[in-house]
């Protein structure tokens, strides 16, 4: 379904993205880790078509997306959501708002300067948001919720594009090890219940460990391992983080402490 061959992103002279090559077929949970530089965030928004590929081909379904602009690469987008690590959500709307621009892109201008959504639009945000357990939140506005609940409005907004791959760019990185949990369940979730794809990259190699079908490791700009997540010994995480001996990859740990806060009923029931 996903077949990238050579892809190939220079900035200048340099290959932020360097011949990258894989095939991920169905709905796959593939993560991508490496240092920081490794060229993770470039990969996966080539793949969303946000920055264009100097040269090579990522085709979905035999389309090439790398090269896609304008309406095409919008239209691409909207089957291919991103999560970020910011969340980027508008903080001043209120959340269902916030799912609702999901779709803004399938809208015209008139019933976006009006925020018009038809019922049924609303009724299925609200539906997305009472799956991820959220659904108290709609009226509230995003600022006011905590970043794990924020994250699960992005990942709300991401679903109702009804996407077949979702793209998670360090979805985790600003999250308590609870609240990352929860997301990556949440990611997890959908991977397995609704068959969508999710690449994400990840930061912390128990995560990519714990959720992921494949692993792919990246260093400078480069694949430099491909494999399942029981083939990533710490000597191969050495390699691809060109770490020393000192190497230490428990201080990448998200492993949960203790349950204490307000997420925590949420939380044992996605565990359940
Ligand atoms: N718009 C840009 N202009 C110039 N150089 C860029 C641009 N975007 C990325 N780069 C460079 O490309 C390389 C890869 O960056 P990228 O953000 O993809 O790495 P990453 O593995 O995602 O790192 P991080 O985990 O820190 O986000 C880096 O050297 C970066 O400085």
């Amino acid at each position: 379904m996903l077949d990238i061959r050579n892809a190939t992103r220079l900035f200048g002279s340099k290959a932020a993205v360097d011949a990258v090559s894989f095939r991920v077929e169905g709905p796959a949970f593939v993560g991508i880790i490496g240092r920081s530089g490794a060229g993770k965030s470039t990969l996966l928004r080539m793949m969303n078509g946000l920055t264009p590929a100097t040269s090579g081909q990522i085709l979905v379904e035999g389309r090439d997306v790398a090269v896609l602009t304008g309406a095409a690469a919008r239209e691409w987008q909207s089957h291919c959501a991103m999560i970020f690590q910011q969340f980027n959500l508008v903080p001043r709307m209120d959340v269902v708002s916030n799912v609702l621009h999901g779709i803004l892109n399938r809208r015209s201008t008139l019933q976006t300067v009006l925020n018009l959504w038809p019922r049924a639009d609303i009724l299925r945000a609200l539906a997305i948001l009472d799956r991820l357990g959220i659904a108290e939140q709609a009226p509230k506005r995003a600022e006011a919720l905590s970043g794990g609940q924020q994250q699960r409005v992005a990942i709300a907004r991401a679903l109702m594009q009804d996407p077949r791959i979702i793209l998670a760019d360090e979805p985790i990185a600003s999250l308590d090890p609870m609240n990352a949990q929860i997301v990556m369940d949440t990611l997890k979730r959908i991977n397995v219940e609704d068959g969508r794809m999710v690449i994400a990259n990840l930061h912390t190699l128990d995560t990519a460990r714990r959720y992921c079908d494949r692993v792919i490791g990246m260093r400078d700009g480069r694949v430099v391992f491909d494999g399942l997540p029981g083939q990533l010994t710490t000597g191969v995480a050495r390699d691809i983080y060109g770490a020393d001996a000192d190497f230490n990859e428990s201080a990448t740990s998200t492993a949960i402490p203790t349950d204490t806060s307000a997420d925590a009923e949420y939380a044992a029931r996605m565990l359940a």
